[in-house]
């Protein structure tokens, strides 16, 4: 099979490997290098994006003006929510709907690649290590979504399909402003119990705000969900999860930043999340105070003290 990798940062280069390695003929495409992205993409059976949210659409655009196989499936992996999309009336975007409405505006005769969405618990760093990992392909169709289980399944990369794009792709992107509570909780040495706490309620509000968008709550309790939640909250190999662990050792988030190898999707995510809770009025008190501290309106010690004092309430 020719497969095409878009963005070759620390998640698409791990994926390349991972497709390589089933014999696949894989190209890799990185905004710096010296390939055109027009003849990385030619005749490619499946385009997987591993590029960051801020670039989704820039990609996107140029993508739309290259000449595609007609069965062509794109994959995205990005975990984000788009900024730029969403108001009142109208949910932020998934990346899935940006590359799907770009995808639609294009010009009239461009085949419109299926779309599928990859995610799930998958620390880049362990799969480059050769350790073993399960993640979920989800489109809605099923054979879409088998043609790429049999692309990337392996010895070591164990793929689930699902028929829920939308959980799927959730799951992966709230998660991160989630690790980035958990890091704050360890940076503080918070204990174990208030982890499992934040972790726990943290699920809630990713399935408050996942079923408000029409996902399937059984999404959010599997692998790109709670099990994404659990690699990243309990990995220092997680950006989200180094982010709240500096904030908790009072750095600014520019100094934070400075020190971070790569993307930190839990940022833009925070700030996308909250728009849309205070808009639709959903609850979502952790989100909300990673959101204050990423803005620098709360100390990670106030933080903490807020959500600890809200009213009492039934746990369900
Ligand atoms: N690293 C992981 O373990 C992992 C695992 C699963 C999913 N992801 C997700 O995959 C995505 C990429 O993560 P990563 O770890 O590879 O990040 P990274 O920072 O290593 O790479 C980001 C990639 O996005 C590209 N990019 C960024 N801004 C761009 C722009 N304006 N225009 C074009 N390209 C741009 C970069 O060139 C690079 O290829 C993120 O959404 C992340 O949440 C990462
Ligand atoms: O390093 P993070 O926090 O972006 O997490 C990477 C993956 O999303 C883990 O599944």
């Amino acid at each position: 099979m020719k497969i095409a990798i878009v963005g070759a940062g620390a998640w698409g280069s791990t994926l390349a490997e991972l497709a390589r390695e089933n014999g696949h003929q894989v190209d890799l495409w990185s905004r710096r290098g010296s390939a055109e992205l027009s003849t990385v993409v030619e005749r490619a059976e499946i385009i997987l994006s591993a590029i960051a949210m801020k670039g989704v659409r820039s990609v996107m655009t140029q993508l739309k003006g290259c000449d595609l196989a007609s069965e062509v499936i794109l994959v995205t992996a990005t975990k984000g929510l788009d900024p730029d999309s969403g108001n009142d009336v109208d949910l932020p975007m998934l990346p899935s709907q940006v590359w799907r409405t770009g995808f639609a505006s294009g010009a009239v005769g461009k085949p419109h690649p299926a779309i599928a969405i990859l995610s799930g618990p998958n620390l880049s760093k362990e799969i480059r290590r050769g350790l073993p990992a399960a993640s979920v392909v989800a489109s809605e169709t099923l054979e879409t979504a088998e043609r790429v289980q049999a692309a990337f399944s392996s010895h070591r990369f164990r793929v689930y399909t699902n028929l829920d794009p939308v959980g799927v792709e959730l799951g992966g992107a709230l998660k991160n402003v989630i690790a980035i509570a958990v890091g704050t909780c360890d940076g503080l040495r918070l204990g174990d119990n208030a982890k499992a706490a934040l972790i726990t309620r943290g699920l809630a509000e990713m399935i408050r705000i996942g079923t408000y968008w029409g996902a399937n709550a059984a999404t959010l309790y599997g692998l790109s969900g709670l099990g994404d939640l659990l690699a990243t909250c309990n990995s220092p190999l997680s950006r989200n999860y180094q982010v709240g662990y500096g904030l908790a050792q009072n750095k600014s988030l520019s100094q934070v930043l400075e020190a971070l190898e790569g993307t930190a999707e839990g940022i833009n995510t925070a700030k996308v999340l909250i728009k849309l809770a205070q808009q639709q009025n959903i609850s979502v008190p952790i989100s909300y105070q990673v959101y204050r501290l990423l803005e620098g309106e709360i100390t990670p010690q106030a933080a903490v003290e807020e959500l600890m004092q809200r009213h009492s309430k039934p746990e369900v």
